[in-house]
């Protein structure tokens, strides 16, 4: 395929299954997006959203029942995977047990019919770039499970793709190692400057690793945005929630300007910012992070009086479990607590996010 591609484009890409009543259950629905040479893309959300069936049909495992690929100017969407020669990286790595390091990852060139002391010289660039020079000779079995994945990146990587999918590439490796991996994976697509889809159901990793997050819930997409505009501005409640937003509450509107908005309940009024156009609504729903509360300075706005009612030491700070007059919150705080403790709240008004679903 077309390595100095510019674009690539999923064009209301769908795929239906039957299920076995004789009904057709929409796996995934109308996903349009425009990836760019060298973009590093996170398909982001909860098991059975669609991830999978959405990186399966990109690199033709399973057919689409609606939309089209391109890659640039030429349809792909038609082609059969080996045509498309994309490189892809399952979770469970899928290397051949009996072979070397070094015959795993070429074994696609030898697919290809690759001359030899080619594979030879593109086995070995391909192992240096995932920094596993020297283990060539080892089998598999003789590596830890980070060193596992680095080759199923060599693997995938050696037949030069135009676009690398993954699929979940770090979900069996232990907590450390998985955050090392990200920046490692973030290095390697910098390097090859081509297009990665990356597959996760982790909020962290799709934060720290990609140019652009995909949100998707039960098959349809729900946010397409660069990490700081999803975290930040979550669409909707589902992508709030699924973004940390733990505290969602119904609140009544007392008055709005512009993004700004006045609400209470229970007599506690709060400020806070509108998403989407709320503009005559009477109901709303509050998103707030445990994160972004703070202990309040005296007459500062935006505060809550609240009372612990059970905490989680974290290190650095705690989860408190507090019961407030808007009802109870999560709240994460520096500092020492104990249950029983009164302590005063407060919230900028840029982190109350107000929606016009119910909570
Ligand atoms: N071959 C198939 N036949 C019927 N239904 C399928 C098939 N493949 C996937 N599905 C259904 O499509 C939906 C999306 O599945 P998919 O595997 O894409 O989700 P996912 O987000 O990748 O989940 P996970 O993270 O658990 O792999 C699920 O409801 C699944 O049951």
């Amino acid at each position: 395929m077309n390595h100095s591609f510019q674009q690539l484009r999923l064009d209301a890409v769908g795929r239906k299954f039957d299920t076995a009543s004789g009904s057709a259950v929409a796996a995934l629905s109308d996903l349009s997006l425009d990836i760019q040479r060298g973009e590093f893309i996170a398909l982001l959300g909860p098991s059975g959203c669609g991830k999978s069936t959405a990186l399966n049909c990109l690199a033709g495992l399973t057919s689409l029942t609606e939309g089209s690929i391109w890659l640039d100017d030429t349809r792909i969407d038609v082609l059969p995977p080996e045509r498309r020669g994309f490189g892809m990286v399952f979770q469970n790595y899928a290397l051949f047990p009996h072979m070397p390091v070094r015959d795993n990852v070429g074994f696609g060139l030898k697919m290809r019919g690759v001359r030899k002391d080619e594979i030879a010289r593109r086995v070995q660039s391909a192992l240096s770039l995932v920094q596993l020079e020297g283990h060539e000779h080892k089998l598999p079995g003789q590596l830890s499970g980070g060193q596992q994945q680095r080759v199923a990146i060599a693997r995938a990587i050696v037949i030069e793709p135009p676009v690398i999918l993954m699929d979940e590439p770090l979900s069996n490796l232990d907590a450390k190692l998985r955050i090392e991996m990200r920046a490692e994976i973030r290095r390697i697509h910098r390097q090859l400057e081509r297009a990665t889809i990356y597959v996760t159901h982790d909020q962290d990793e799709a934060l720290s690793m990609a140019d652009r997050i995909v949100v998707m819930r039960a098959g349809s997409v729900q946010q397409i945005g660069a990490p700081r505009e999803v975290y930040g501005r979550p669409r909707n409640l589902h992508v709030a929630r699924f973004m940390g937003y733990r505290n969602v509450l119904d609140f009544r509107t007392v008055r709005q300007a512009g993004d700004g908005l006045v609400v209470e309940h229970n007599q506690v009024q709060m400020n806070g910012t509108a998403i989407g156009d709320l503009a005559g609504r009477q109901q709303v729903a509050i998103a707030m992070r445990p994160d972004d509360f703070q202990l309040a300075e005296a007459g500062q706005a935006n505060g809550i009086d609240a009372t612990v009612r059970s905490l989680e030491f974290g290190g650095r700070d705690s989860l408190l479990f507090v019961s407030t007059a808007l009802g109870d919150l999560y709240v994460r705080l520096p500092g020492a607590f104990a249950p029983g403790d009164r302590i005063r709240l407060h919230i900028p008004a840029d982190r109350v996010l107000a929606y016009a679903e119910a909570a």
